[in-house]
């Protein structure tokens, strides 16, 4: 589904990373992993054409060069961001609705009526602000959010990030259920026991390289990556 070689990321002057292969076959599940600062956010950015890069980037065997942030959205390309950067302000419906902007068919309605009753805390706060919304909630919003573009492949950018074990364990249930569905993911996570177990495939990007990738078996429950993900190695 996307397949990317030779990937250099730039924010100015820096260069984030250094040349990165990466793929992501269709209906399955891939982690990067990463301490802070490794490139994980730059290579997702240089995805969605929010970072300057070089090297190639394909989804679905066509070349993303050249192609704006929302040339790529349209092409299939969606993501859930760090932070869950929703429309605090808007209801919770009108943040499902903006997910769906693009889309010209006419199962927009449906698709969100879906959403809010998979989610029944949504559908229960769906004419409220969605600043209203406890963390858990917004993370739930901002992945239903970016899942209604029917996006060929969802970007994930640290999901569980500030939230409370519990609500973490839901957000990797939904990721679970999604790539049951057949969702193509690329996941981001500093939390690498559950990313392992969700992911069938992990890349460990180390200050902007890829210095580990395999089958996520490979990985086990991931406390053999401490030293890797943290910067220390004993
Ligand atoms: N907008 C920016 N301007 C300048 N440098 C940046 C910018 N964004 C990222 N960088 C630098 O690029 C490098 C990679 O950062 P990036 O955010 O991709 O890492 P990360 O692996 O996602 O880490 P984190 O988990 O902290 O987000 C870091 O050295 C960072 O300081």
């Amino acid at each position: 589904m996307l397949e990317i070689s030779g990937l250099k990321v730039f924010h100015g002057p820096i260069e984030a990373v250094h040349g990165i292969d990466l793929s992501v076959p269709e209906g399955s599940c891939v982690a990067l992993l990463g301490p802070n600062g490794a490139g994980k956010t730059s290579t997702l950015s240089a995805i969605t054409g929010t970072a300057r890069a070089t090297g190639t980037i394909r989804l679905e065997g066509h070349d993303l060069a050249g192609l704006d942030i929302e040339d790529r959205f349209r092409a299939g390309i969606s993501i859930a961001p760090e932070g869950r950067r929703i429309f605090a302000n808007l209801t919770v419906f009108e943040n499902l609705r903006m997910g769906a902007a693009t889309r010209t068919d006419g199962g927009v309605e449906r698709d969100i009526e879906e959403w809010l009753s998979r989610f029944p805390i949504l559908g229960e706060r769906r004419s409220q602000s969605a600043g209203t919304l406890s963390g858990g909630e917004q993370q739930m919003l901002t992945i239903a959010r970016a899942l209604l573009s029917k996006p060929r492949i969802l970007l994930l950018d640290e999901p569980s990030l500030g939230l409370a074990p519990k609500i973490i364990g839901q957000v990797f249930a939904l990721i679970e259920d999604l790539r049951h569905e057949g969702m193509t993911i690329l996941l981001v996570e500093q939390n690498a026991g559950a990313a392992i177990d969700v992911a069938d495939y992990v890349y460990v990007l180390a200050n902007g390289l890829v210095t580990r990738h395999g089958p996520s078996e490979e990985f086990g429950d991931g406390s053999g990556l401490m030293g890797e993900l943290t910067g220390v190695h004993d």
